[in-house]
């Protein structure tokens, strides 16, 4: 089985550099899907509220066999759950759904700046932490203001941003200011899901020079700007491809192929934070 390297967050965490994404997997087929993931080797497994499939997440854990200390579970408070006793209680919910004792990454899925209440759902996070609750803390879908803003207001900068990127979309300048804030990058939609950037031209030529598939080049440009991508597939054999990315590197001229493939208009559906609003 490929063992995944781990990145370290500033709070001494490690976590696996490839995770599993469960969204949208529901219902029997849903646990069929993760339980399968589990047993490619994927460790870190990526939920939310909004997934409405933690109850999933939880089966297919249990269904694996595998220790719970062995398995890294993300979830996101939602935006309607903002506020700090509503944090408290939202995660008090993702629990029992999860069946477990403790989540060990939680992260604010949207700042909803509109209802301007995430630094209150900081301030729930930072004590979720303290009691043990979230192993590790931190936020999805921030700008680089937002980020400032949570430091400013509470001293705590969030160890993890979970955020679009892919190749159409490589958000060079919000990288660089995580690199100067010791703040790990998560890759969601990895892949550019309906974008399918593995299709372009530029990609599946270095996946020929490689001898890999034009997914796997994808994820290996994650893995080579240091970032953490969580791919989902409910096939076991893209799942276990999405894995095998550890024995080849790109080159630096490669990599910067990828990364001009970025467009303005990259956006799978024009998540911008600033406006974007998810309860
Ligand atoms: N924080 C946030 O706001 C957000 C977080 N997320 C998280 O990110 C995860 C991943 O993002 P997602 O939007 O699913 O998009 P991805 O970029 O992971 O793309 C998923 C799609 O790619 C296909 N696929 C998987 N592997 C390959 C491959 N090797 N070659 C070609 N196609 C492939 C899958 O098909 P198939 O399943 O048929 O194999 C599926 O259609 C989500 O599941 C969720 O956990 C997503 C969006 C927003
Ligand atoms: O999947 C998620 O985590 C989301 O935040 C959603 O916005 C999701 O990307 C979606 O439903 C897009 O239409």
């Amino acid at each position: 089985m490929t063992s995944i390297p781990a990145i370290r967050l500033d709070d001494g965490h490690e976590f696996p550099q490839i995770g599993f994404g469960t969204y949208p997997l529901k219902g029997e087929e849903g646990v069929t899907a993760i339980r399968s993931a589990l047993d490619a080797g994927y460790r870190l497994l990526d939920t939310a509220v909004n997934y409405d499939n933690e109850v999933e997440v939880g089966e297919a854990l249990r269904a694996s066999g595998l220790p719970r200390e062995d398995v890294q579970i993300t979830t996101k408070v939602p935006g309607r759950d903002h506020g700090y006793d509503e944090t408290l209680r939202s995660l008090t919910g993702s629990l029992e759904r999860l069946g477990v004792d403790h989540v060990d990454l939680y992260l604010i899925h949207w700042p909803n700046p509109s209802r301007d209440r995430f630094v209150d759902t900081w301030r729930a996070m930072i004590e979720l932490r303290s009691r043990g609750l979230a192993r590790s803390i931190g936020v999805s879908n921030f700008t680089a203001d937002y980020l400032t803003r949570l430091v400013d207001e509470t001293g705590v900068m969030p160890a993890v941003n979970q955020v679009e990127l892919h190749p159409y979309f490589p958000q060079a300048e919000l990288l660089a200011f995580h690199e100067e804030h010791d703040i790990v990058t998560e890759a969601w939609s990895p892949l550019g899901k309906a974008a399918k950037p593995h299709e372009n031209e530029v990609v599946t030529s270095i996946a020929e020079k490689y001898g890999v598939t034009p997914g796997q080049v994808v994820l290996r440009w994650h893995v080579e700007r240091g970032v953490i991508a969580i791919p989902k597939s409910a096939t076991p054999s893209r799942q276990k491809e999405n894995l095998d990315i550890f024995g080849f590197e790109l080159s630096e001229d490669d990599v910067d192929a990828i990364t001009a493939l970025g467009r303005p208009d990259g956006r799978l559906f024009g998540g911008d934070p600033t406006t974007h609003e998810e309860m």
